[in-house]
């Protein structure tokens, strides 16, 4: 995928997205714009993988918004990456709104998602759009993700009719860790049917993406021929059309054991605690602040 940087020192414009080299200019995004959810279909047309993150803050919307990244999702796993949670299940619309909120506010070109968190939507679809709704007014969302399949199709429906993208997520769906009986992956075997009937229901009622986690490659794989809508894979193989992950993950900001489908890009755990430990030690030794930090 062709970086930011090399798009716009090339159109002295803030760079599209997307932008395979050689590719034809009618299919992308024009340069500097709002990524728009057709443009995640036409790459899978193209066959382009595109990466999308997780934001939770104004700093790093911004960091990875400059960096190309065309989707950012403020996930519900907030529970676990901002406010400390054991899991994803106690955070609340009230405590996503905030974060929703704050990566809009900071991005230019990125599609911002945001998370349905458990309880807001399950009820009914007059729920479902209750809760989205407050996700685009207040938090400026530009789409919503919810969490299941066919049972939830009613609700893809309801917000996809009043104009809100929905994004699917089926085969592990953390909101549902107790009922699956924990951490495990899902379509394994006949289960394959059952997750492209959920892929394909979510699609049939509007969605513009979906979301496969922690599925085998194959399913994958099977799943995203059988959708005109892109799928975004969390450990669910190289056969998906795009790739999401946490970015504390990816960045490796999280302590202790990850699950298998992160890959550490960065030991930003190691840079902080170093850089913490530095500027101690210089309190301590009295050597900061000195003079070019202090005021006559
Ligand atoms: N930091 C973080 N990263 C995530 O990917 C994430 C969150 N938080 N919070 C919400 C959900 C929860 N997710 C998770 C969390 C843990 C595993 C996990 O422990 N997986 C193990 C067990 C797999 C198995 O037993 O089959 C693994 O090794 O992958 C998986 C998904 C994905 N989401
Ligand atoms: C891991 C992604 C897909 C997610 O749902 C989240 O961050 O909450
Ligand atoms: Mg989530």
């Amino acid at each position: 995928m062709t970086t930011v940087r090399e798009d716009a020192s090339q159109s002295e414009q803030p760079a599209p997205y997307g932008t395979g080299a050689g590719q034809p200019p009618a299919a992308q995004p024009k340069p500097g714009r709002r990524v728009r959810v057709h443009h995640l279909r036409e790459m899978k047309e193209r066959g382009e993988a595109w990466p999308m993150l997780t934001a939770y803050d104004t700093y790093t919307a911004k960091i990875f918004d400059d960096a190309g990244i065309p989707v950012l999702l403020v996930g519900d796993s907030a529970a676990n990456t901002v406010y400390g949670y054991e899991s994803s299940l106690p955070v609340s619309v009230e405590e996503m709104l905030p974060l929703v909120r704050a990566v809009t506010r900071s991005v230019s070109r990125a599609l911002v998602v945001a998370d349905l968190p458990f309880g807001s939507y399950q009820a009914s679809p007059e729920q479902a759009f209750g809760t989205a709704a407050r996700m685009m007014k207040e938090g400026r969302a530009h789409a919503v993700k919810l969490e299941g399949g066919r049972r939830f199709a009613p609700q893809v429906e309801a917000l996809t009719a009043a104009g809100i993208p929905v994004m699917g997520h089926i085969g592990f769906t953390p909101q549902s860790e107790h009922g699956l009986g924990g951490y495990r992956v899902q379509g394994r075997g006949d289960g394959v049917e059952a997750l492209i009937a959920d892929a394909l229901a979510l699609q049939e009622a509007g969605a513009f993406a979906v979301v496969l986690e922690m599925v085998p490659a194959e399913a994958a794989k099977r799943v995203t021929s059988e959708l005109r809508i892109p799928t975004v894979g969390i450990g669910a193989g190289p056969g998906c059309d795009a790739q999401v992950l946490v970015w504390q993950d990816m960045a490796g900001l999280n302590q202790g054991r990850s699950p298998r489908f992160v890959k550490r890009y960065a030991d930003l755990a190691s840079v902080l605690s170093e850089a913490a430990g530095a500027f101690a030690a210089d309190v301590r030794g009295g050597s900061f602040p000195a003079e070019e930090h202090s005021f006559r």
